[in-house]
Order: structure tokens, then C-alpha cells, then sequence
């Protein structure tokens, strides 16, 4: 297989399909982003190649060969842990020792550093979304998969937090799914809309620079979130 992952088939909470048959491929490096109305099923598709449960019935065929590392729209961070232990979780419940100086740099990235010490319940939802982006970062696996990772940033934390995801996950597969065009215009290399009828595969004319997201404000990239927000409203 020389996908990093392929999801093929159709979903069904109770009796109602879910979408339609997708098929989708995601290649062994570049961002994809899925984007799609409310409860169509993104995060359902997320989590099936993570290989967690879903509330939907699936059958098709989902395959991954490569070590996944999920950031799911709840933070779900451990109230008894500090920023520090938080984003370190992952590598400790693996019996690994976490290395300090690597989740200090991240932490500072995410612009967290004066937080290292403080524990989620005295953390802004904003900063609790970037203690989760961080320690999907320090997971530093190969296939990565965003759901809303940036939705509770302001706008100027947003765009900083696309770039850095941009330059850290340079190399890897990420899914990305989120609800709005300009991240989408900003970070896709390929884009895709969910839809009761299935995946549609949109047109993305410009190549992304390698390890950086688009401008926010070039012309090509204003001219592809209006072309996306028409989509979506068709
Ligand atoms: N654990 C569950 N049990 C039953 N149904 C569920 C469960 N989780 C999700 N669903 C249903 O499955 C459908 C798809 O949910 P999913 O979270 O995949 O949608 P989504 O496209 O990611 O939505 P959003 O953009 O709002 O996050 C929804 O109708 C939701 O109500």
C-alpha cells in the first residue's frame, strides 16, 4: 500500500446513511483538508482511521500503514496535569521518558511558555486547544489527524499556529478538518467537501511552499476561500 491511509465505503447511524460511498487516499505526505456541514461525518471519518470507535456503522474498507497521531475537537487534557505533563502524556503512558527540552520548545511555540506549570482548569479554552496542539506535535508521528485544531484561536493565534503547524508537520500526511475556507485556502495542498452525496475533490491551483502556509492575504488564496465559501453555500 502506498497510501498513508485509505478510508472506502459508507456509514450509518441507525437506520440514516451517513454519506454516501467516499473513497478517499491520502498520500505518504501533504495536508489534506475535509471540509463539510455539520454532522456530515468528518470526524467520523477521522476516527475511523484512527481506529477508534465511532457512533456510526461503517463497512468498507479503512487501512493505515503508518503510526497515527489524532487531535480531536475536546482537548480532553488531564485536569491533574500541568501544561508540561499534559503534552508529554502521550510518550509517558508509553512508559517512554519524555525528552524536557523538546516539550519546553513546543510549549514556547505554541506560545505557552509563561503556562508550562499551570493546569488546565486555569487555562483559556484558546490555550487549552494550544496544550492539545502541542502534544499532537510531540507526538511527532507520521500521519497526523486535525479535527478543528485551531477553531478557539483568535484570528492573529490562528494564523500563527497554521503557520507553525505547517513548518512542524512539513513531510507528514495530516487531515485536516475544519469549517473554514480560509484555513482550507491557506493549508491544503488537496481539498475535499463531505457531503450527504459524498467527497468532492476541489480544485487547489497554486502549489503550497514547502514547510509554510500560503499567505493569508495573497490574491490566489483570497480568490480560493471565495471560490470554497461558494461551494459550500451551493
Ligand atoms: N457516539 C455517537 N453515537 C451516535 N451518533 C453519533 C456519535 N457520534 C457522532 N454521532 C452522529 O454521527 C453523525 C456524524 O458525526 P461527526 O461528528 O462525524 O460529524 P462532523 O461532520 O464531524 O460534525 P461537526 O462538523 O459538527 O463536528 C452526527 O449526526 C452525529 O450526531
Amino acid at each position: 500500500m502506498s497510501a498513508a491511509a485509505i478510508v472506502r465505503g459508507r456509514a450509518w447511524v441507525g437506520d440514516t446513511a451517513l454519506f454516501a460511498p467516499v473513497d478517499l487516499e491520502l498520500g505518504t505526505t501533504g495536508w489534506t483538508c475535509l471540509l463539510g456541514p455539520s454532522g456530515v461525518g468528518k470526524s467520523t471519518i477521522l476516527r475511523l482511521i484512527a481506529g477508534l470507535e465511532t457512533g456510526a456503522r461503517f463497512e468498507g474498507r479503512v487501512e493505515t500503514n503508518r503510526p497515527v497521531a489524532l487531535m480531536a475537537q475536546d482537548p480532553g487534557l488531564i485536569g491533574w496535569l500541568d501544561v508540561t505533563g499534559n503534552v508529554t502524556l502521550g510518550a509517558r503512558l508509553r512508559g517512554e521518558n519524555p525528552d524536557p527540552a523538546r516539550a519546553e520548545t513546543l510549549i514556547k511555540a505554541v506560545g505557552l511558555a509563561d503556562r508550562a506549570h499551570h493546569l488546565p482548569s486555569n487555562l483559556s479554552g484558546g490555550q487549552r486547544q494550544r496544550v492539545a496542539l502541542a502534544r499532537t506535535l510531540f507526538e511527532d508521528r507520521p500521519l497526523v489527524l486535525l479535527d478543528e485544531p485551531f477553531s478557539a484561536l483568535d484570528a492573529r493565534t490562528r494564523a500563527q499556529m497554521q503557520d507553525l503547524s505547517a513548518h512542524l508537520l512539513d513531510g507528514r500526511t495530516v487531515l485536516l478538518v475544519t469549517h473554514d475556507p480560509a484555513e482550507a485556502a491557506r493549508l491544503g495542498d488537496r481539498i475535499v467537501l463531505l457531503r450527504e452525496d459524498g467527497l468532492t475533490e476541489w480544485s487547489v491551483p497554486t502549489r503550497r511552499p514547502d514547510a509554510a502556509a500560503r499567505p493569508y492575504d495573497a490574491p490566489e488564496v483570497l480568490a480560493l476561500q471565495a471560490d470554497l465559501m461558494r461551494g459550500m453555500m451551493a
